[in-house]
């Protein structure tokens, strides 16, 4: 089995004792209760190259990263270095990440009335992930159009929308592009890593981004390191990159994230 359908498999087992239906009227509270920019407004807000910074311990490609006892020390970093949005990886078992770490982060950036807008990022399968991802203020999620089937993206991204939370559609080939493009995704993000094999290549990005429509927002995602990566990545079209390693990997990353906004 490849490692993205390991971790699918493991997904939905976690997830299989908390699911319930969920309903619209459900969701839609939840719309109401946020505030400040949406993840779509704040990518667009920057006027160049896009920095999503991930908050992010360890990965099945990279091992360990940070030891990262508190999830808010990276958030604070991150927002000295006025990084665009955040990602905060809450899956436990591979990237050692919880849901905690997302409440915590953005009850940080609430207390110090911060508009920085939060991805939920997780194995998403089921709408209960989505109300869990709302409730603990993110403002977008994510949809691995490789790792799901059509009705379950149709039924992700409705829970999504209902929710007033924005969908990142991340792809990896041109099929699926096509795919996503089906269900009329505002921000698509290129992952640069086979999820299945762990190999990155910019030249993914470079592939995919020029073939999308201009009403949807290109996202570079994963293996940027330098900011001659992030250049590469702006030049074949990106609005954004999502940086995990690299940031984390840093002691103050504000010399780092400049040079991105500026590539
Ligand atoms: O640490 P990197 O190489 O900068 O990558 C960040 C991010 O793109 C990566 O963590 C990622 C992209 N898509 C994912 C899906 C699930 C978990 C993680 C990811």
């Amino acid at each position: 089995m490849d490692k993205l359908a390991e971790i699918m498999a493991h997904k939905r087992e976690e997830i299989e004792h908390r699911i319930r239906p969920v309903r619209d009227s459900e969701l839609n509270r939840l719309s109401q209760n946020q505030t400040g920019k949406s993840f779509a407004e704040a990518l667009r807000a920057r006027r160049g190259l896009a920095v999503i910074a991930e908050i992010k311990r360890r990965s099945p490609s990279a091992g360990q990263i940070a030891e990262l006892p508190d999830a808010t020390e990276q958030a604070r970093k991150y927002q000295n270095a006025e990084v665009d949005c955040l990602s905060v990886l809450t899956d436990e078992k591979y990237f050692g990440g919880s849901l905690r770490d997302l409440w915590n982060v953005t009850d940080f950036l609430s207390d110090h009335r911060r508009d920085i807008p939060c991805l939920r990022k997780d194995f998403f399968v089921h709408p209960i992930q989505i109300v869990e991802a709302a409730e603990a203020g993110a403002r977008c999620i994510l949809i691995i159009v490789r790792a799901l089937e059509d009705d379950e993206i149709d039924r992700l991204y409705d829970a999504a929308q209902a929710a007033g939370l924005d969908a990142l559609f991340e792809v990896h080939t041109e099929r699926e592009l096509d795919r996503a493009l089906e269900f009329g995704p505002r921000i698509v993000g290129v992952n640069n890593r086979d999820l299945s094999r762990f190999v990155t290549d910019l030249a993914i990005s470079e592939l995919i981004i020029p073939q999308m429509p201009d009403d949807v927002i290109p996202v570079s995602e994963s293996g940027i390191f330098t900011p001659e990566d992030a250049a590469r990545a702006h030049a074949c079209g990106a609005q954004a990159i999502l940086v995990g390693e690299a940031l984390m990997r840093e002691e103050d990353p504000t010399d780092l994230v400049k040079a991105f906004h500026q590539a």
